[in-house]
């Protein structure tokens, strides 16, 4: 199988520290890890919920996905992530099957991975993120 497993599940919202009280007290857990991913211009926070993980996902700057998006649609449910084994492969078998695969290269994400992104317009709605970690 080409995805290992769903990795986490991306939230955006509008104050993280606000959002991290709130998921603390829903998923009666601590955030244990925040991070910076500067390319994104996004502040992260993550939780674990069993196997998967939530990633809170704040905008860092007004040119941040995240600020756009939540400008457009509000607070919510930003994309799902899968493990990949090999995520160059993985891109590549993706274009070949004609999604659209948001860049030629990964990119650095949070949690020492590699991350890529497929078109929501080509997932039903739903903005798709790879991830191969480098562990
Ligand atoms: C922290 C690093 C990493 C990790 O380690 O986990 C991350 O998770 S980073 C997460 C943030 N980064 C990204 O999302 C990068 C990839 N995303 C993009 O490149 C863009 O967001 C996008 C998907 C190409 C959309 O950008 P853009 O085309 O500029 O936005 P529009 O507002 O014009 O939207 C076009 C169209 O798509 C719909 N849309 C946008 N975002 C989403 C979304 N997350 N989920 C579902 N649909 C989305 C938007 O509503 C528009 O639709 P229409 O109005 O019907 O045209
Ligand atoms: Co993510």
């Amino acid at each position: 199988m080409d995805m290992k497993y769903l990795d986490h599940i991306g939230i955006a919202v509008a104050d993280l520290e606000e959002a991290i009280e709130t998921y603390e007290k829903l998923l009666g857990a601590e955030c244990y890890k925040r991070e910076t991913v500067d390319q994104q211009q996004v502040e992260t926070a993550f939780f674990r919920a069993g196997e998967s993980k939530v990633e809170l996902l704040g905008a860092t700057g007004s040119d941040s996905v995240i600020a756009g998006y939540i400008a457009k649609k509000g607070e919510g449910m930003h994309h799902v992530a899968f493990e990949v084994e090999d995520i160059r492969g993985e891109m590549e078998r993706l274009r070949g099957e004609g999604f659209s695969v948001l860049s030629e290269e990964p990119s650095r994400g949070a949690d020492n991975k590699l991350v890529a992104f497929v078109h929501p317009k080509d997932n039903h709605g739903v903005l798709v993120e790879l991830c191969e970690s480098l562990d």
